[in-house]
């Protein structure tokens, strides 16, 4: 089996206090990964060195076997993207969709006509040319989490992290996102680590499950296993604070 995300002995400190203690996983290649945990557990940090926004204290990660500290930003940008809960503060407000998608695309496939892929990356997510041709605020949350899914896939990147990314949108319009990111890691290329604090979002789209308690990650195992047979006293107590039917 081949391996996507390859992380060991990730560690990151603010001065006394240990955000990412030891933190190791595997994302299998075209795998759905969970990582859950309570506010404050330290999963964005855990995004944050993945994307090389923060410096880890210690440990390495590897995305398809190359090592991310070694790499520049246009090649690490090339491996691994991420999806926040609030796509405008990471979308430019004066760029139509359309632009934006053009931007990402003649920024790293200088040499290749943007507008057939455009079309391409709008259709894979659902969005049509009213929206094409909408600004950011001019369309809705969901329709916005479209957009930064088709921004990051613009990319073709082997990993997509997924950090809090359908929390901010009501449970209609969550289920349509978490249908489509099925949809397309069904067509593959693509893995996903889904960082929430939801687990009714992690028996949905996961298949595996990393469950993290102050920085550490204390229980790992198939979502499905994890689930309905809990090791660990804390991942007991998460599933207890859920209602059964959620998932
Ligand atoms: N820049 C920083 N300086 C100091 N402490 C920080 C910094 N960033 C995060 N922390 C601390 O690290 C811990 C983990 O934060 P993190 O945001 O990773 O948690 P989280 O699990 O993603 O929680 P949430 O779901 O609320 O975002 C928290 O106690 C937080 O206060």
């Amino acid at each position: 089996m081949n391996i996507d995300l390859e992380v060991r002995g990730l560690r990151k400190r603010y001065g006394t206090f240990t955000a990412v203690d030891e933190v190791s996983f595997d994302l299998a290649e075209g795998g759905s990964l969970g990582l859950v945990g309570e506010s404050g557990s330290g999963k964005t940090t855990t995004a944050r060195l993945l994307l090389g926004l923060e410096r880890a204290d210690a440990g390495t990660v590897l995305v398809a076997g190359r090592p991310l500290a070694t790499l520049g930003r246009r090649d690490r940008a090339r491996l691994i993207q991420i999806v926040f809960q609030d796509p405008l503060g990471s979308l430019d407000p004066r760029l139509a969709v359309r632009e934006s998608l053009t931007e990402v695309l003649r920024l790293h496939f200088p040499g290749e006509p943007s507008a057939p892929r455009v079309a391409e990356l709008l259709d894979r997510v659902g969005l049509g040319p009213r929206e094409a041709a909408a600004l950011p605020r001019e369309l809705s949350g969901g329709q916005r989490q479209r957009v930064a899914i088709a921004r990051a896939l613009a990319v073709r990147p082997r990993v997509l992290v997924l950090d809090e990314a359908v929390a901010a949108l009501d449970v209609s319009v969550q289920a349509q996102i978490l249908g489509l990111l099925a949809e397309i890691r069904a067509a593959g290329g693509v893995s996903y680590l889904f960082i929430t604090h939801d687990l009714a979002v992690v028996g949905c789209v996961t298949d595996h499950v990393a469950v993290m308690r102050r920085g550490r990650i204390v229980e790992s195992g198939p979502t499905a296993r994890v689930l309905t047979a809990p090791e660990h006293e804390y991942t007991r107590l998460l599933l207890d604070s859920v209602p059964r039917h959620a998932f």
